[in-house]
């Protein structure tokens, strides 16, 4: 039965061994690093012409188990999927109508799975977005300290300033600008597993009192021009692009005249959002992010200019995030027995590929990501913006 895959993929020369269960196997070149172990032999039809999702999908649903380091995994499997027809620009765009009830399941499924899972991989003050990395040796608990710094120093945050966190995860953004600059905080966000252990968090740090996390959607906050600064870090992702002008319009409502809006997300390759990956958008749509939607850079800063925020600086940390997903894949790695305490098996094999899915992507550039500042000028125009970037780096 292996000989069907043979004709299709040897010419390939990987280093992988494909293996039926108590069966034999074919190399398809000299000192295979991973093993694909076939479990169901109705996969071998659709091996010879494999994209990431069905193989993604083979894995969790047991039809297919991995062996090897995993970042080699990724490397493989993408290789193989080049054997698969490129008409992938085909397939409709995944855009989803969003409403508040389909948001909150969304978020529940992904970000309630377990604080202790989350424990495991990331950093201290789990922080669950791109760190900023110094220097590629940097530890990503450093490189999230340096990132928190970041960016409340684009922010220009002063001592006795408001800052809303749009989308604060556990908090540690909020914790890093009380604690070293002085702000107070308001952070929501629409997990209560996030929100039950931030509070912790925040308790343990002597922090309750100046920051106040809710449980909220971002398009039920009340008021205007309630905050100096307004932060959202990892969370334009789940907008949708048919909201982005309500969420951008709220940012700008938020925040007063004169103050600063830092909107950090990842951004698709292409304009026109074609999928990248040859199935890999495909796997994380379905089994990790739920109507998740990535916005070019053009459309986002589109979006913001026409809601009256003006766009002042824009920076790429794409290779902050590869770097930073290397952390956490190679993290829950070397915790795989602990983590299985934790989750459920298909969980913990979705995890697993998407850290090292998302680290190759962002490495292959299918992905980027940008933090984009902007500020919401006064009615005459005018802001109080330094004319250099300087005082960031002093
Ligand atoms: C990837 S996490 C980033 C968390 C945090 N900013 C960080 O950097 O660690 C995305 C966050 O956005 C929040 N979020 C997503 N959609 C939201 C919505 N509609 N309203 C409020 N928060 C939302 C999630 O609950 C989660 O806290």
């Amino acid at each position: 039965m292996l000989t069907q895959l043979s004709n299709s993929l040897s010419k390939m020369q990987l280093p992988l061994r494909l293996a039926l269960q108590n069966g034999p196997s074919l190399d398809l070149g000299p000192d295979p690093a991973v093993t694909l172990k076939i479990l169901d032999s109705g996969l071998l039809a659709e091996l010879t012409h494999p994209t990431l999702d069905v193989l993604g999908e083979a894995y969790i649903d047991r039809r297919l188990e991995i062996q090897g380091p995993i970042m080699q995994v990724m490397e493989i499997a993408d290789k193989l999927s080049m054997a698969a027809p490129s008409d992938l620009s085909a397939s409709p765009l995944e855009r989803t109508a969003h409403d508040k009830a389909l948001d909150a399941e969304a978020i529940s499924y992904h970000y309630d799975l377990s604080n202790d899972f989350y424990r495991l991989w990331l950093d201290p003050e789990m922080a669950y977005s791109c760190g900023y990395f110094h220097s590629s040796q940097d530890s990503l608990a450093q490189a999230q300290l340096n990132k928190f710094d970041h960016l409340c120093r684009k922010l220009r945050l002063k001592p006795g300033e408001r800052l809303l966190d749009v989308g604060c995860g556990w908090g540690g953004l909020a914790r890093h600008a009380a604690r070293h600059y002085g702000v107070t905080v308001c952070g929501i966000t629409l997990s209560q597993a996030q929100l039950d252990l931030a509070r912790q968090m925040n308790a343990q740090a002597g922090l309750s009192e100046i920051i106040d996390l809710q449980l909220q959607d971002y398009r039920d906050l009340p008021g205007e021009e309630q905050f100096d600064k307004v932060v959202s870090v990892g969370m334009f992702e789940h907008v949708g692009h048919a909201n982005l002008g309500e969420y951008f319009r709220i940012l700008q409502q938020q925040v007063k005249p004169g103050g600063l809006v830092m909107n950090h997300g990842i951004t698709a390759k292409h304009t026109d959002g074609r999928p990248v990956g040859r199935g890999a958008g495909t796997f994380i749509g379905r089994y990790v992010f739920p109507h998740g939607e990535l916005p070019h850079l053009a459309t986002a800063v589109a979006e913001m200019s026409e809601q009256g925020l003006e766009v002042v600086d824009v920076e790429s940390l794409r290779q902050h995030y590869a770097l930073t997903l290397e952390h956490w894949s190679s993290n829950l790695e070397s915790s795989l027995a602990q983590a299985s305490t934790l989750v459920s098996d298909k969980a913990l094999r979705i995890w697993r590929i998407y850290l090292a899915g998302c680290a190759y992507g962002f490495r292959k550039n299918w992905i980027n990501i940008h933090q984009i500042l902007a500020v919401r000028p006064h009615a005459d125009g005018s802001h109080e913006l330094p004319l250099t970037r300087a005082d960031i780096y002093s």
